[in-house]
């Protein structure tokens, strides 16, 4: 399949399935403490068996084809712990999964598995807006000597800020879908009313301070 064709087939399957939220008039917090009309929560694709089974399927091609060096894939945790291991299991590599944090008590790992010193590591993410929890996550890898060779996601914003980020950490970013494509195939399915069609502008163009 075209990398279009996946990006607007799984645009389709974020709006059919609800897992995409406009909320113009209650904004989201994100993670980054931004604040957003919407929401994407590529978790609830996991409920979905065909759906899950075509992006794991789209994500191990385009690590297969961007980054055929890969030894481990490494999940982001939370959302990228699942997406993650099936990517694993498709690929026949071994998986482990990267806390924010070390665990304060047990192990106190902060990756958990096994991960061999000088392995060619790729991140596994479901989703990307500046790219900070990816990037924190892809450190702690590289801290364990391991090689992050790049990082795959479902999603991501398209934010510059992101690409900034992940130029300056010189890891290649591959993504599945983005928001513009989201937002092409929302249109032409008349899923976004026009009132929220203006949210989504001026937010697009200042992100950082919408909804201060
Ligand atoms: O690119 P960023 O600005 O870092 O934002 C994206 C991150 O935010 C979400 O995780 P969240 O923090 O909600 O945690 P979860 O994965 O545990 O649900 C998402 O799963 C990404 O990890
Ligand atoms: O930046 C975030 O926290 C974020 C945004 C989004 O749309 N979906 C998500 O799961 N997290």
């Amino acid at each position: 399949m075209e990398k279009d064709e996946t990006a607007r087939k799984i645009a389709a399957y974020l709006l059919e399935t609800g897992a995409v939220k406009l909320r113009p008039e209650q904004p989201f917090k994100w993670s980054s403490g931004w604040n957003s009309p919407i929401y994407c929560d590529n978790r609830v694709t996991l409920s979905h068996p065909a759906i899950r089974t075509f992006i794991k399927k789209a994500l191990a091609t385009a690590i297969k084809n961007n980054f055929p060096k890969v030894e481990v894939i490494a999940g982001v945790a939370t959302a990228g712990i699942a997406q993650g291991a099936l990517v694993a299991e498709e690929l026949g590599l071994p998986f482990v999964y990267v806390r924010p944090e070390p665990k304060s008590h047990g192990m106190g790992n902060q990756i958990e598995g096994h991960l061999e010193a000088g392995k060619k590591v790729v991140m596994l993410e479901d989703l990307i807006s500046t790219g900070g929890s990816s990037l924190k996550s892809a450190k702690a890898v590289q801290a364990a000597n391991a090689e992050v060779i790049g990082m795959a996601a479902i999603f991501t914003y398209g934010f510059a800020k992101a690409d900034q980020n992940f130029e300056e950490a010189h890891i290649p970013l591959v993504t599945l879908s983005n928001y513009n494509v989201l937002a092409e195939v929302a249109q032409e399915k008349g899923i976004i009313k026009p009132e929220s069609f203006e949210s989504l502008k001026s937010w697009r163009e200042a992100p950082e301070v919408w909804g201060v």
